[in-house]
């Protein structure tokens, strides 16, 4: 065992002595022991010890702190970053499971290494690691889905829908404008094979024109440069069908020429320079209609460029909302975030009589059911469609709907994208735990959380399901709190929360069951 690290830890290193370093040796002893019994993924040994992953095991109040090595020394081959991450959060769920851990810090060892592959994993063009606050030495997850960067594009935002016709191309549409609105460069990519709309909205048409590199250049028009399979040779996208579709959509996505327009009136000059003219040849977001459904295309395309975040469409049909929450399961699962849902056709507003009326039976509530924000909702507006689309001598920015502007204006927070935001130095990591240890320790945390105080979490996926654990903690409702939901680099989340100082809350108020059921919607009994 002399060469067992968790025996050089340093539980009695730190000065203490009697009970508390017995405890933090006990503790160590335990967390070793289930770091052994942790699988790791392929291509490591069986045994982190063993495989020589982890090198150091300390332990001081509660908190377990493990020394990382996943360079290629001395593991056998380089690990691509997803391995990584994936053994990385195998490591931590094993020690969270462990009686008596609180916290599990995870520390980097042979850094050059580390810092190599976060370089060739996620640098170039997306990743901005903004928000260094005190937690670099916790080893930083990448969102898990992405396959390749996309040249010339800060953030991608994918707007998808469980089922077709529920106003997906619509909402895409207003958000680029609402986006462009804002004076963004902004791009949009209509990945809908079956019905591209986009062209005839914002009145673009073929064909596409080549830059000087040979990359097709993207049509751009209100602000927004565009580019879809409807701007190709008739007959492309009906061509196209399972893997031959996301191939020829994923070929084009990443052959056009993101922030480089090319100027119809004067083809000789080629590379006009972002949406906007702010002249640095980036689009600070690019907007990903993607196809209707649950299939493999909307998976996949979803899955192939590292996404900021997904919108949800829905109606507010109870049908169409239990179809789009098992939509955000498949999200969850493959690592794709979901920013919030945006609940179209909610209401009509007859101009008649002047009354209103839901169109649907649509007494569930959008948020609760998928357990994300409701970004905007937008009644049934038989005027919408006009009114967004452009007009053949271009039209104003007025015609963006002020919903849209709202909704655009919570993207825009959400993704982090308006400058650094680093996470708050006091926030409880709690990426990696198992679903149940990790809300049980959120709703501890939240209790001793004083009135007026506030809570920060950090997660690697978007934290608002853990608002339920919050409000048991804080023992007030969830509909009374007010959380701001951040994305930081690497794909980190934060959530902070105010608790209500005494007195705020209403006397009848009740925080949801105790016993309630973590995780999916419809199982807590909401
Ligand atoms: N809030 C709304 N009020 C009135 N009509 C709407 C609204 N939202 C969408 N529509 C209309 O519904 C139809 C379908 O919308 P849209 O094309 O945006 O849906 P989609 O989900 O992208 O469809 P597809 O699955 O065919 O791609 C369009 O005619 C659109 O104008």
């Amino acid at each position: 065992m002399a060469d067992d690290p968790a025996h050089n830890c340093d539980a009695h290193g730190d000065g203490r002595v009697g009970d508390a370093a017995d405890q933090d040796a006990e503790l160590v002893e335990r967390a070793a022991d289930a770091l052994a019994d942790a699988s790791l993924p392929d291509g490591l040994a069986d045994d982190p010890f063993t495989a020589g992953v982890v090198t150091d095991v300390r332990a001081a109040d509660g908190t377990v702190t493990l020394d990382v090595s996943l360079g290629p020394a001395p593991t056998d081959g380089e690990l691509g970053p997803e391995t990584s991450d994936l053994a990385v959060e195998r490591l931590r769920g094993a020690v969270f499971e462990v009686a008596g851990v609180e916290e599990v810090r995870v520390e980097e060892v042979g850094t050059e290494d580390m810092d190599a592959r976060d370089d060739a994993s996620g640098g170039a063009g997306y990743h901005d690691d903004a928000g260094h606050d005190g937690h670099d030495d916790v080893h930083e997850h990448h969102t898990p889905a992405a396959d390749r960067t996309l040249d010339g594009v800060d953030h991608v935002v994918a707007v998808a829908s469980a089922k077709g016709g529920v106003g997906k191309t619509t909402v895409s549409v207003a958000l680029a404008r609402a986006l462009a609105a804002d004076g963004l460069d902004v791009g949009l990519f209509d990945a809908d094979v079956y019905g591209p709309n986009v062209p005839e909205l914002l009145a673009v048409e073929g064909p596409v024109r080549a830059t000087d590199d040979g990359a097709a250049a993207p049509v751009e028009r209100a602000g927004v440069e565009t580019m879809s399979v409807g701007l190709l040779a008739d007959g492309g996208p009906v061509a196209w069908r399972g893997s031959m579709a996301h191939e020829a959509l994923s070929e084009l996505l990443f052959d056009t020429a993101w922030g480089h327009t090319v100027d119809g009136a004067d083809e000789d000059a080629a590379g006009d320079e972002g949406a906007d003219g702010d002249g640095d040849g980036r689009l600070d977001v690019l907007v990903l209609d993607v196809p209707p459904g649950t299939g493999d295309v909307p998976l996949t395309i979803t899955q192939s460029v590292p996404v900021d975040g997904t919108v949800l469409v829905s109606t507010p049909a109870a049908t169409a909302l239990s179809d789009t929450a098992r939509f955000r399961e498949l999200l969850d699962e493959n690592g794709v975030p979901t920013l919030g849902v945006v609940s179209n056709m909610d209401g009509f507003t007859c101009p008649t009589c002047g009354d209103s009326h839901d169109l649907f039976d649509a007494d569930v509530d959008a948020a609760d059911r998928l357990e994300c924000p409701v970004l905007a909702s937008l009644p049934f507006d038989a005027d919408l469609r006009e009114r967004l689309a452009v007009g053949p001598e271009g039209d104003g920015d007025d015609a963006v709907p002020e919903a849209a502007r709202e909704m655009a204006s919570t993207v825009r927070e959400r993704i982090g994208l308006d400058g650094d935001d680093p996470v708050p130095s006091a926030a409880v990591d709690v990426r990696g735990m198992p679903e149940r240890p990790r809300r049980e320790h959120v709703r501890a945390e939240a209790a001793d959380t004083d009135p007026g105080g506030r809570l920060s979490l950090l997660d690697s996926t978007p934290p608002d399901p853990l608002l339920d654990a919050v409000s048991v903690g804080f023992g007030c409702p969830r509909d009374g709190l007010d959380p701001r939901v951040r994305r930081h680099g690497d794909g980190r989340w934060s959530l902070t929360v105010e608790r209500p100082a005494t007195g705020e809350v209403a006397d009848d108020a009740e925080p949801p069951a105790e016993d309630a059921e973590p995780g999916r919607p419809g199982v807590t009994g909401r």
